[in-house]
């Protein structure tokens, strides 16, 4: 079996012209814009590219962007009164902190301090908390994009066994809790489980988000299953790979997303939603 590609860009394409259309209809009701605010700290190359491609498709779908770049030496404090400020600002929607953050800054107080209405990382305590009660409002962005790709391909979800790789707060352990209620049975794999390639052999659905390139071996995987890679692994040649073997695992999967081209398109879609989705809670009240 040779699977077929799950492609990101597309589903992530039509995401973007759905949050475009509703941001129309907002505009012909006489509603303002979402906006969204994206703050960069510091000179970190591939987030300099994340936040200039945000930034382009917010304005794509017609949000207003507010912009911060501060520099390498900003302060806790600086940061905290600049959140304080998008936190009180009503023409704000959203607020996105790029991470990682310059080590001197703890990211964890800073991401408390967005206020859960605007957290459309949905890093926040309390939208996970949601995620985590059945409830959900605003959603991590990488684990929401992803089941909007595998509903895309319509995944019957019940019944099925997902295994998630990884357990971050951003995306193994928020992914684990979408998958628990669309119905799947989990496990969480991570640094310290045995015999990885046992629970692999089993999963209908993985999703790999350890961060390292090749983890999953193409022989490990589930024939007929979906594999979905999460990993983004810059090579010393230049070359972005996954933490799945591709070329072997797409032999085994019926289904498999590419790296690039597959997840990653879909974080930023998803940002959009949560933004329109936070402006449209906040219209309201
Ligand atoms: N505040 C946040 N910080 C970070 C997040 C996040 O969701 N919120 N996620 C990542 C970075 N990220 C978005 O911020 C992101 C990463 C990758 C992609 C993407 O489209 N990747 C492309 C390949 C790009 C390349 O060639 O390097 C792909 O997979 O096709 C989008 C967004 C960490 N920080
Ligand atoms: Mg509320």
């Amino acid at each position: 079996m040779t699977a077929k590609l799950i492609d990101g860009r597309q589903v992530s394409a039509t995401v973007r012209e759905e949050v475009s259309a509703r941001v129309k209809k907002r505009l012909q009701d006489g509603k303002r814009a979402p906006g969204l605010a994206v703050v960069l700290v510091g000179e970190d190359p591939a987030s300099q590219i994340y936040v200039r491609n945000k930034r382009r498709d917010c304005e794509s779908v017609g949000f207003a962007s507010f912009q911060y770049d501060l520099g390498a030496d900003a302060t806790q404090v600086q940061l905290e009164s600049l959140i304080d400020d998008l936190n009180d600002n009503p023409e704000v929607d959203g607020i996105l902190i790029q991470l990682p953050l310059p080590p001197h800054l703890d990211a964890d107080p800073l991401l408390l301090r967005i206020h859960p209405d605007k957290d459309v990382d949905g890093f926040h305590p309390y939208n996970l908390g949601r995620l985590c009660q059945r409830k959900p409002e605003l959603r991590p962005c990488t684990p929401a994009g992803i089941i909007r790709l595998l509903d895309s391909i319509g995944t019957n979800y019940k019944g099925a066994h997902a295994l998630v790789v990884g357990a971050s707060n951003i995306v193994g352990r928020p992914m684990a809790l979408e998958l628990l209620l669309k119905g799947a049975t989990i496990t969480v794999a991570h640094r310290f489980t045995q015999d990885l390639a046992g629970y692999v052999a089993q999963a209908d659905i993985l999703v790999a988000a350890a961060g390292k390139p090749g983890l999953i071996k193409g022989e490990w995987v589930k024939p007929g299953s979906t594999v979905i890679d999460v990993g983004m692994n810059r090579l010393d040649s230049g070359k972005l790979c996954g933490d799945v073997e591709f070329d072997a695992a797409r032999e085994r999967a019926a289904w498999i997303t590419p790296v690039p081209g597959g997840v990653g398109p879909m974080t930023i879609a998803t940002l959009l939603q949560n933004a329109l989705e936070a402006c449209e809670r906040r219209d309201i009240g």
